[in-house]
C-alpha cells in the first residue's frame, strides 16, 4: 500500500506525465532501425511510447502482463435491460477461477496472467478484498444511488489497492477486465453524462437485448442520466449515483496505473467509462492508457473520443471481461520488441535514407 491510499480518502496525487526525454531517445532510436523511416506505422508510436512509460529506451520486455477482472451485480438488471439474468455473473466468476472464460483463454494465448476479484461484499469467491464492504446487488440507478458513499469510496480504494499489490508483486502491464450483468446501462450513463451525449446515442445491445429490451435500457439510461447530470462534475459522486462496485473499482485501479506509471490497455465500453471517470479523478492519467479495441457499443467509441485515444483493433468484439485489451496485447509486446530488438542501420550494414 502507497502513503496515499488512505481509507476514505479517494483524492489522487497528481499524475506525471511518462519520460519525455526517453520519448525523444525512442523516436531517435525508430529512425535508426533497417526499415524505411515510419514504415511500421502505429506500432512505431506504441513502442515509443512503452519506452516512455518505462522510462527506459530500449524497452525492456514485458515480464508481466496481468488482467485483474473485476466482478460486480447491477440492481438495474432486474429492470430487463439485459439479455442474460443477474445470476450469470456469480457463474461467470466461478468460470474465471477455473480458466473456462474466453479472458482466460485469450490471456494464456498472450502470456498475460489473470485475477479475478470480486468486489461484492458476502460473495462467495476465494478472494475477498479484505476489508471492502461493497454490497451485492447495486441500487437501481433508475431511481437510487448504485452505491453508498462509503461503498463507493471502497470500492476506488479497492481498485486503487489491488494496483499497488500488482505492481509491486511485478506486474508491469495492466489490464482492467468487468463482469457484471446489466453493466453496460451505468456504463452508458457515465459516458453520456461525461460527452452530454443523449440516451438514444450510447444505448447498444449489450449481451444482445432484443427491440423490448433496447427500449428499456434507453428508458432506464435516459431516467439515470437525469440524476446523473445533476451530479456530473464530481467524479465519486458520479460513480455512487450512476456506476457500480465493479466500474467504481476499476476507475480505481486505472487512476492509480497511472500513478504507479504502469502502463494500461484498456478494453471496452466498460472499462471506457471507468476510464472517463478516472481521468477526471486523476487528470493526465489516459497518457498511462492505450485503448486495445473499439467495442462494438457505440458508447465506447465516445468514450474514446472524449479521451483523445484511438484504438489498436476494431475486431467487432462486445464481450469486456478484458478481452478486447488482451486480443491487443501482442502488438504491444510487438511494438516494444521491435524498438528494442531490430538493428540499427550502422549495426547491420545497411544504407540509410539516401
Ligand atoms: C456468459 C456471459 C459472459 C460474459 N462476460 C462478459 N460479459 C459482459 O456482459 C455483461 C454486460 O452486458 P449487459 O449490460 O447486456 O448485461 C457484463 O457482465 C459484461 O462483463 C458477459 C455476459 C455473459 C452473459
Ligand atoms: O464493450 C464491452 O466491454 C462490453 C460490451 C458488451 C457487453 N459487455 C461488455
Amino acid at each position: 500500500m502507497t502513503a496515499n491510499s488512505v481509507d476514505g480518502d479517494v483524492t489522487f496525487p497528481a499524475v506525471e506525465a511518462p519520460d519525455e526525454e526517453v520519448r525523444r531517445q525512442a523516436v531517435a532510436r525508430h529512425e535508426r532501425l533497417t526499415k524505411p523511416a515510419g514504415s511500421l506505422g502505429r506500432l512505431e508510436e506504441l513502442g515509443i511510447w512503452v519506452a516512455a512509460c518505462q522510462g527506459a529506451c530500449p524497452p525492456r520486455p514485458f515480464t508481466r502482463p496481468r488482467v485483474v477482472v473485476f466482478a460486480g451485480d447491477h440492481g438495474i438488471a432486474a429492470h430487463g435491460v439485459s439479455a442474460y439474468p443477474s445470476e450469470v455473473t456469480g457463474q461467470m466468476v466461478a468460470n474465471f477461477l477455473t480458466g473456462g472464460a474466453a479472458v482466460n483463454v485469450l490471456a494464456s494465448a498472450a502470456g498475460a496472467t489473470v485475477r479475478v476479484v470480486d468486489i461484492s461484499v458476502n460473495a462467495d469467491t476465494p478472494e475477498r478484498v479484505a476489508g471492502f464492504k461493497v454490497r451485492r446487488g447495486s441500487g437501481s440507478i433508475d431511481r437510487e444511488d448504485a452505491l453508498t458513499d462509503a461503498e463507493v469510496r471502497a470500492a476506488i480504494t479497492a481498485g486503487r489497492r489491488i494496483v499497488d499489490e500488482e505492481v509491486d508483486g511485478g506486474a508491469d502491464l495492466l489490464v482492467a477486465g468487468d463482469m457484471g450483468i446489466g453493466n453496460t446501462t451505468p456504463s452508458s450513463v457515465l459516458i453520456a453524462t461525461l460527452t452530454g451525449a443523449e440516451p438514444v446515442a450510447v444505448v447498444g445491445r449489450g449481451t444482445g437485448v432484443d427491440d423490448n429490451g433496447w427500449m428499456r435500457k434507453t428508458a432506464a439510461i435516459r431516467d439515470a442520466l437525469r440524476r446523473a447530470r445533476k451530479v456530473s462534475g464530481d467524479p465519486v459522486a458520479l460513480l455512487r449515483t450512476a456506476g457500480g462496485a465493479d466500474i467504481a473499482a476499476i476507475a480505481g485501479f486505472l487512476a492509480q496505473a497511472a500513478v504507479r506509471r504502469t502502463p494500461v490497455v484498456l478494453d471496452g465500453v466498460v472499462a471506457g467509462a471507468a476510464a472517463a471517470v478516472a481521468e477526471e479523478m486523476a487528470p493526465g492519467a489516459r497518457r498511462w492508457w492505450v485503448a486495445g479495441h473499439r467495442s462494438a457499443e457505440p458508447a465506447h467509441a465516445m468514450a474514446l473520443d472524449h479521451l483523445r485515444l484511438e484504438p489498436l483493433l476494431d475486431l467487432g468484439m462486445r464481450l469486456g471481461e478484458g478481452s478486447g485489451a488482451v486480443a491487443a496485447l501482442p502488438l504491444v509486446v510487438m511494438a516494444a520488441r521491435v524498438l528494442a530488438e531490430m538493428a540499427t542501420f550502422d549495426d547491420a550494414g545497411v544504407s540509410g535514407p539516401a
